[in-house]
């Protein structure tokens, strides 16, 4: 079965060339709470590469939007440092003003010429940024009214937000002529491929921690007949081996139990009953009294923190004749370096195949390595919003761009 993605306008259906562009980005990184340092600044350097080709392509003057973090949480800090990156990133000195809809943001808009670049003050300081509405009721915020007035058009290149349906989001297509930007477009590409691929065998890689998300994506999977393995790794392969009875230990219960995630169980034998084609690791990597060990299925000692050797070469064997991969999640514990090591050989399995592939989620894409990519390979930038998208979902950005589509372009 084929998925249908609605067209959307990208920059080349707009005229942007020399205009005032509101560009919605998401730079929004991991921080560390005591430095308040970004760890990891893949997503700033992913839109950085294509600013730069929209300032060469186009000669814009830029506004740049976006969040980092939430209010309350460690990582909600201001967008300073990232203007710093994106600088470095794009070439451009990227001017910050600590500001999102006052004098001071407003008079910097409009003193902005062709060729340079203003980052605005983190969205989420806007208690009007957090709540979630419809795109009607969005576009009447104040963001959107006061930044509106200043500005051209509006680009959406915030993928990984696609998810909410927040005034940066949904309120400016009803408000602008609008239209995605190209990490959004790469993104609705490589998703479009890899969902509407008839080619086979089409084998999905899931792990991680975020286990009820994956369980819905697995359920649209087999809805639609897109999948023909799925190869399981993390704690997803904790709850399919205790939905297929196995016992893995007291231990690694306990985790599942910590992590909410025993209530799933009926839910993944359901999945298993109806045929999905799951596979679950055959040994493990634990620690026990202080040693890394190799456990198999059947006499699990210890918590599990990784895949073990035997399943690294049968996932390995398995990846060989793909045709789409989709990557998604660590295999292990990777926060510890002793236990990455099944989510770097399934990386190196990817390197070698021949098949396109979508990498996706932060843990997993802090473990890629840059120098062995190449144009079959997509890493994504979404998280949630990209597993939300492959549950079958309607995602409110793409809802909002169609609006604005149809309002302003007459699509
Ligand atoms: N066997 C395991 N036991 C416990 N935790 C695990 C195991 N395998 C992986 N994890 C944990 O999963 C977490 C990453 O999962 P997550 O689902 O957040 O992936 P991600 O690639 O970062 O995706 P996203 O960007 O959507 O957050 C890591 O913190 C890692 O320690
Ligand atoms: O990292 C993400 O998933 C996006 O930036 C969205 O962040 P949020 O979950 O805080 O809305």
């Amino acid at each position: 079965m084929s998925i249908n993605i609605p067209k959307l306008p990208t920059i080349r259906d707009l005229d942007i060339r020399e205009k005032k562009v509101l560009v919605r980005i998401d730079i929004n990184s991991p921080i560390d709470p005591e430095t308040g340092e970004i760890l990891d600044d893949r997503r700033i350097s992913v839109h950085g590469k294509y600013i730069k080709e929209m300032m060469k392509d186009y000669n814009p003057a830029l506004v740049l939007i976006s969040h980092q973090g939430r209010p309350g949480e460690g990582d909600f800090t201001s967008l300073e440092k990232h203007a710093e990156l994106l600088s470095k990133y794009t070439g451009v000195t990227v001017k910050f003003v600590d500001d999102i809809i006052g004098p001071k943001a407003r008079e910097e808009i409009r003193n902005l010429k062709p060729s340079e670049i203003l980052l605005l003050e983190n969205l989420r300081l806007l208690s009007e940024e957090i709540i979630e509405a419809s795109p009607e009721k969005q576009a009447l915020t104040m963001l959107v009214k006061k930044l509106s007035s200043n500005v051209d058009v509006y680009v959406n290149d915030a993928f990984a937000t696609a998810h909410r349906s927040q005034p940066s989001i949904v309120g400016f297509p009803l408000s602008l002529p609008s239209c995605i930007g190209p990490v959004f477009e790469k993104e609705i590409q490589a998703i479009t491929r890899i969902l509407n691929s008839f080619e086979s065998p089409r084998i999905y890689v899931l792990g991680g921690s975020k286990v009820r998300e994956l369980l819905r994506v697995i359920e649209n999977l087999m809805r639609n007949k897109l999948a023909d393995r799925i190869l399981a790794t993390g704690l997803l392969a904790h709850l399919f081996l205790v939905a297929k009875g196995i016992d893995i230990g007291v231990e690694n219960m306990k985790v599942l139990e910590e992590k909410g995630l025993l209530p799933l169980i009926p839910r993944a034998r359901y999945i298993l009953m109806r045929g999905a084609p799951i596979e679950t690791p055959i040994d493990f990597k634990a620690k026990i009294n202080g040693e890394v060990r190799n456990v198999y299925v059947g006499e699990i000692r210890g918590v599990i923190k990784d895949i073990g050797n035997n399943t690294v070469k049968i996932y390995g064997d398995l990846l060989k004749d793909a045709k789409v991969i989709v990557m998604r999640g660590p295999a292990g514990v990777i926060e510890e370096e002793e236990f990455r090591t099944g989510t770097l050989n399934l990386l190196e399995s990817v390197y070698k195949s021949n098949a396109f592939t979508l990498i996706a989620g932060g843990h997993l894409g802090s473990m890629v390595d840059e120098n062995r990519l190449n144009n079959r390979i997509h890493v994504s930038t979404g998280g949630n919003a990209l597993l939300l998208f492959l549950s079958g979902e309607e995602l409110p950005a793409l809802k909002a761009m169609e609006l604005s589509s149809k309002m302003f372009l007459g699509w």
